[in-house]
């Protein structure tokens, strides 16, 4: 999909002395995101909606070295409702805009998504690898529950709140596809197979995590690679990932009357 260039390259539109502007917090998330293994060698990427401006990364460049001044930034009402033949508002003068646009565009449209991360984790790939083996159905989504880190899961979309400790946390996988942007259907598929779901596995490849601003999108893929991690680890020691622990926690002082 060519990305057609408007006549008039708005260069101020990632031109901020503002740290917290999403042309200068992409580059840095991304930095970030290299040492923690999830956007290596070209591999995941991150993308800002601020209102109706979209900030993608170039595509096939290393992602912890990129700069405010190679993004993209498209304008989500100027596009064709089908989202395709995309046109930006703002291109550097080489290269094309990330394979996981349409993905990253999914997450904005269909969830009003702040920010949109994609990962290379290999906890992530190793939890769709361990479902695969494990086969017959329960391979298509990635359920835990009685951990602490869940909380830091939003309840869903439009709903007010975090998991509970109790609460069973579910990831749904889909199968990868021999181009990134194919996998667009499938995602689209899985959330409106999953209405209250912030992210979608997608198997022998990663995983893409969203959430309402970067703040929520960053700490829920924190979590989740946490998480996953985690259930490598317990799979390897034979630990079930679901478990039914009763409610035996001593109760809130506040609760007692
Ligand atoms: C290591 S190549 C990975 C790509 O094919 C793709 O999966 C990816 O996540 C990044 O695509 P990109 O177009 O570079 O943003
Ligand atoms: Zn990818």
């Amino acid at each position: 999909m060519g990305a057609q260039q408007e006549p008039e390259n708005n260069h101020h539109l990632v031109t901020s002395e503002d740290q917290d502007h999403p042309a200068n917090l992409i580059p840095s998330l991304c930095a970030k995101f290299w040492n923690l293994g999830w956007v290596t060698g070209t591999g995941g990427g991150c993308s800002i909606r601020d209102g109706d401006l979209v900030y993608i990364a170039p595509s096939g460049v290393q992602k912890e070295l990129m700069k405010a001044s190679d993004l993209y930034v498209l304008s989500l009402q100027q596009q064709q409702p089908d989202l395709k033949n995309r046109t930006y508002v703002r291109s550097p003068p080489h290269g094309k805009p990330s394979q996981c646009t349409p993905l990253f565009l999914a997450a904005f449209t269909r969830r009003g998504a702040g920010c949109c991360i994609h990962t290379h984790s290999q906890w992530a790939v190793l939890v769709t690898l361990l479902l695969e083996a494990q086969g017959s159905g329960s391979d298509k989504v990635f359920e835990i529950n009685n951990i602490e880190q869940i909380k830091g899961f939003g309840r869903g979309f439009q709903k007010s709140g975090n998991l509970g400790y109790h609460d069973t946390l579910r990831i749904p996988v889909i199968e990868n596809t021999a181009h990134e942007e194919d996998l667009t259907e499938f995602l689209e598929e899985a959330m409106d197979k999953h209405p209250d779901t912030y992210a979608v596995l997608v198997r022998r490849h990663g995983v893409y995590v969203w959430g309402d601003n970067v703040h929520k999108a960053k700490t829920m893929c924190e979590s989740l690679d946490y998480l996953f991690q985690l259930a490598v680890q317990m799979k390897h020691l034979g630990i079930p990932w679901l478990s039914d622990i009763p409610e035996t926690l001593p109760r809130a002082k506040a609760d007692i009357k």
